[in-house]
């Protein structure tokens, strides 16, 4: 599990380790990772350090001060570097001495372009942890000169560090150098940051808990079931999928389907469109009604039901079982208009819900904004469970405020029917008893991997997705640590 912490966590932690650290010590050390990631770049880029032209954009700050250092180091690798400074009388005055002792150039924001279009790579200094907003006009100007790979240091300028919003010009980094520890921003913007590479700085032991998490494909082959030898078909769990109709019968098939590949327990279909989940799925034991639907140990609700009468009422049957429940899709729209159907919930026992930006509007009345995670965590709160809001970037949150974030490397999963895929995945982990919290998390994960496998780089049907769910599992598991 990968720990992130938000700017004022870093900030205290990184007050507590200067008070304890020589003079200058964290900011050389920092600025040498950076400039050890940067002559790596320079020599994939262009084949070698010598001779090559680095140009820095240096702001205000200590993240100025950063690329000013690492500036120096890249000199003593005989890199051509320029410092282009956004506010001279404010850069970082021992970052820029150490510079200019190297033999670094130094110009002013005017002179930047002429520089900054001939570089072989820029590194953004222009802002870091005290960054507010987008980009500020003088800066945006610059960095729209760019052509060069961008190493951005601790985060991409005119990202929002906590957040991940971009609401204006910012940089985009194919690379991004962090110190202590990750922040918001490289979870929920990867496409922003680029690969993130993280140096120690030893700020570590000065954090408490993490304030968000990202699973890790240890976490996920760990928390997985696998049958033993004990194992039959009901100790596993067995899920029930309520979803689909006459309309749309298509979600209750790729529902019952994620289900059926998810893990090696039993799946059972409650709906209207049992003949098609019978004949697409036929270990699956498919049932007109949830009423007479038989025992089962989790269920998912809402793919396609419909948010009239029947849907309802297939709801309120669904949360009244007493055991987990996933509500998807238009069980989510109905719990927002008729909040009473709760009521029917069984107290104590577990319920996820999975809604998207417009399913979450309705359940909360506003869409989720820039802050994605406090949004999530909002409406864990509000309605007593997991929320795993859905985007390109996925957060679950449970009441108390433990959240995690899964973003996919690619986009190809925003296609429809994707959603009810997710939602099968889900209940069948909420099926084996596993923490609801994880099994949201752990399914997204492997949706999104079950994404990139099916698509290749191309457009990825959700059906599709289904049959790469085996595919995605035999990668979580052969790439995780041998133990588990
Ligand atoms: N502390 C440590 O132990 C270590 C810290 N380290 C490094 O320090 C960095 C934090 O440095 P920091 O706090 O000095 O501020 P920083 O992010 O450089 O901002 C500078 C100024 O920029 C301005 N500005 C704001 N928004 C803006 C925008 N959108 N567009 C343009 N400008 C904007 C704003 O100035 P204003 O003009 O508003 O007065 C702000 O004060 C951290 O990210 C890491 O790189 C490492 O060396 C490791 C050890
Ligand atoms: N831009 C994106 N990149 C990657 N995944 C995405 C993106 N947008 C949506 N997704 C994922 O695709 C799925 C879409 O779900 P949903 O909107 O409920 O679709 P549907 O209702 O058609 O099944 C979710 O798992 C979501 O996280
Ligand atoms: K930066």
């Amino acid at each position: 599990m990968h720990g992130i912490w938000t700017t004022d966590r870093i900030r205290a932690a990184e007050d507590r380790l200067l008070a304890i650290t020589p003079d200058g010590a964290l900011m050389r050390k920092a600025a040498f990772g950076v400039s050890v990631v940067a002559a790596r770049m320079l020599a994939d880029h262009t084949g070698a350090v010598a001779g090559r032209s680095v140009v820095l954009l240096v702001g205000a700050g200590n993240n100025g001060g950063d690329a000013l250092w690492a500036g120096a180091f890249l000199r003593k690798r005989s890199a051509g570097v320029t410092a282009v400074l956004l506010n001279p009388e404010r850069a970082h005055a021992e970052g820029l001495a150490a510079l200019r002792r190297a033999g670094g150039r130094v110009v002013e924001a005017a002179e930047g372009p002429r520089w900054i279009e001939r570089a072989d790579l820029v590194i953004d200094g222009i802002v870091g942890l005290s960054a507010r907003g987008s980009l500020r006009p003088d800066a945006a100007a610059l960095v729209r000169r760019v052509v060069a790979p961008v190493l951005a240091i601790d985060l991409p300028s005119g990202v929002d560090p906590d957040t991940g919003a971009v609401e204006g010009d910012a940089v985009r980094a194919s690379c991004t150098v962090t110190f202590g520890a990750r922040k918001p921003v490289h979870a929920l913007n990867p496409a922003w940051c680029g690969d993130v590479e993280l140096v120690d700085i030893g700020l570590l032991p000065e954090l408490g808990d993490p304030d968000l998490v990202r699973l890790d494909v240890g976490d996920v082959a760990a928390a997985w079931p696998v049958p033993g030898p004990d194992d039959d078909k009901y100790s596993q769990g067995v899920v029930g999928i309520a979803a689909g109709s006459a309309t749309y019968p298509g979600a209750a098939v790729l529902a019952t389907g994620a289900a059926a590949l998810a893990t090696s327990g039993m799946v059972r279909y409650a709906g209207s469109a049992a003949d098609l989940v019978r004949a697409r799925w036929p270990e699956v034991i498919a049932t007109g009604s949830v009423t007479d639907a038989g025992r089962v140990q989790a269920w998912v609700v809402g793919p396609g039901i419909g948010t009239g009468g029947e849907g309802r009422s297939t709801l309120e049957t669904v949360l009244g079982a007493g055991v987990p429940v996933c509500a998807d899709a238009d069980a989510t729209t109905l719990i927002a208009r008729v909040p009473e159907v709760l009521d029917a919930r069984d107290p104590g026992t577990p319920l996820v819900l999975t809604p998207h930006a417009g399913e979450f509007a309705r359940l909360m009345g506003d869409k989720p904004g820039a802050d994605r995670v406090e949004a999530a965590r909002a409406a864990a709160k509000k309605y007593d469970a997991v929320v795993l809001l859905k985007g390109h970037c996925t957060v679950v949150a449970e009441p108390g405020g433990r959240a995690l974030v899964n973003t996919p490397r690619g986009s190809w999963p925003a296609t429809a029917g994707s959603g009810d895929v997710l939602s099968g995945l889900v209940g069948s982990l909420l099926a084996v008893g596993l923490d609801p919290w994880l099994a949201a998390g752990a399914a997204a994960y492997v949706h999104s991997v079950a994404g990139e496998i099916a698509s290749r780089g191309a457009p990825v049907p959700a059906s599709a997705l289904v049959d790469a769910i085996p595919d995605a599992l035999r990668s979580v598991r052969s790439l995780a640590p041998r133990d588990v």
